[in-house]
């Protein structure tokens, strides 16, 4: 039994299956793969893991509970944190005030954006989010403003806020879209780390084969918004399928 469990998922958009028959299963403190040519289902999954959508039919149990029918904050909660494409950080504020925004979500529920200057006068919220910016290599970049930094700093810095709330599973959405090579080598070293010193499962999805072969020790390819196959590594670039279909001859 996964972490994360999806059975018999279906999503429809008006006349067209976007999902069908979508089942995996997640195992605990791995890192797995979905991988599939543009139009697959990726997001449209994903979107359904995080409560941002709701399936049409099947299920989607984290540890046991169901997280259908619940609000992103609530699956946020239960320890699901999602990485988006574009990095969501505030760019106005530093790099320290936006670590401890996450910070203080985590000791409080909630956070509003106009109560930063009381945010900031808060000890125990200060030391965390130090803490955590001293863990991700950031220390010394507390006082910037967050839209100065390299793409690679801004997914370093996000991956950070998501860390600080302790999710058991940490979602990404290509996150390394868009990157230089050697931000994307740092974001993989970053991933990497992350995977082996915490308790914590990854599920990512990503276009870049470099990334996923680097990262990956399960990989699920979805096809036309149902998996075509779901293996180890190795055997997946060894599948002629999918080899044909989705990695290109080089691959
Ligand atoms: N909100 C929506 N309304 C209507 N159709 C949608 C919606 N979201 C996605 N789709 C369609 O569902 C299908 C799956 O899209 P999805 O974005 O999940 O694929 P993807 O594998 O993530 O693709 P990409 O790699 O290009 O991001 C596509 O045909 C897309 O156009």
């Amino acid at each position: 039994m996964g972490i994360l469990e999806v059975k018999d998922v279906g999503k429809r958009f008006g006349g067209l299956q976007a999902l069908s028959d979508v089942n995996l299963s997640v195992k605990e403190n791995s890192v797995h793969a979905i991988i599939g040519p543009n139009g697959a289902g990726k997001s449209t999954l994903l979107n359904c893991l995080v409560g941002k959508l709701i399936p049409d039919t099947g299920s989607v149990m984290f540890d046991g509970q169901s997280v259908l029918g619940r609000a992103p904050y609530e699956i946020n909660q239960m320890g699901i944190s999602r990485v988006f494409q574009t990095p969501e950080i505030f760019g106005d504020l530093t790099v320290l005030e936006n670590m401890m925004i996450p910070c203080f979500a985590k000791r409080d529920g909630a956070f509003e954006l106009n109560a930063l200057s009381a945010v900031l006068k808060q000890n125990d919220i200060l030391e965390r989010a130090e803490h955590m910016l001293e863990e991700m290599n950031m220390a010394d970049k507390r006082g910037m403003h967050a839209a100065a930094l390299s793409r690679g700093d801004k997914r370093r810095l996000e991956i950070g806020m998501c860390l600080s709330q302790e999710p058991r599973l940490l979602l990404l959405d290509e996150p390394t879209a868009g990157m230089a090579r050697a931000d994307t080598n740092n974001t993989i070293d970053l991933l990497k780390q992350i995977s082996e010193e915490r308790d914590i499962t990854i599920a990512i999805i990503e276009h870049d084969m470099h990334v996923v072969f680097s990262l990956a020790n399960r990989i699920t390819v979805l096809a036309q918004g149902t998996p075509l196959v779901e293996d180890d590594p190795q055997n997946i670039r060894g599948n002629p399928k999918v080899r044909e279909a989705y990695l290109g001859e080089s691959a």
